[in-house]
């Protein structure tokens, strides 16, 4: 908790070089970001996490969830991908601050990233959900745990992929937002 609350205080500060987050969720950030990025742990069944595999984190932003959750279990690694340079800069200050060793910065676009096998894949606010699934398939496994937080429009979206996605997804709900729902599924999807 300690950590987490000198991340907000890092995070305040850097929005006022960057902006990093609107200043209302500024002000409810516990819930907005911080539970919001720690409740994907509770869909992650226990033996996953056991295993201790690769999280991966696709546009990070100002660091959620990915940052938030390395910072929360430095016993799991992980690979946060972002593109905007200031970004890169501010996820890269936060990592050397808490001196992250077990979390990676891929300052460059997810295009870019070499290919390996992940164990979870998380990812908010980053793109529709069949350009996500299509940038991303490559880095899943039969068993990658997906879980992509897609605010108001979970359903919806998902409602409108092919039926082999709708087949390896569902929605649950955020406990953040009851009106907002986490796209969540294992495996790896048939995306061209
Ligand atoms: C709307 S922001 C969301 C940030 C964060 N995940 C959050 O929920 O607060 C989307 C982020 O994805 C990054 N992004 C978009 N396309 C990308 C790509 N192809 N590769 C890497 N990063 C990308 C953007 O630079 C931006 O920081």
């Amino acid at each position: 908790m300690d950590r987490l609350a000198r991340f907000i205080d890092l995070l305040a500060e850097e929005n006022g070089r960057q902006n990093l987050i609107s200043a209302a969720s500024l002000a409810q950030v516990w819930q907005r970001h911080i539970a919001d990025s720690l409740q994907l742990l509770l869909h992650v069944p226990h033996e996953t996490l056991e295993r201790r595999g690769a999280w991966m984190d696709l546009g990070s932003g100002a660091g959620m969830p990915g940052l938030v959750l390395a910072i929360a279990r430095p016993d799991l690694p992980f690979h946060l991908v972002e593109s905007r340079k200031k970004r890169v800069a501010w996820l890269e200050a936060v990592v050397r601050e808490f001196g992250l060793a077990h979390c990676r910065v891929h300052g460059s676009r997810l295009e870019t990233v070499p290919t390996a096998p992940m164990q979870v894949i998380c990812a908010r606010a980053f793109a529709p959900l069949d350009k996500l699934l299509g940038l991303s398939a490559r880095f899943s496994t039969p068993d990658t745990v997906w879980l992509l937080p897609k605010g108001r429009s979970a359903g919806e979206e998902l409602a409108m992929q092919p039926e082999s996605i709708r087949a390896m997804f569902h929605v649950e709900h955020s406990r953040t937002d009851p009106q907002a729902g986490i796209v969540t599924g294992t495996g790896r999807p048939p995306v061209r």
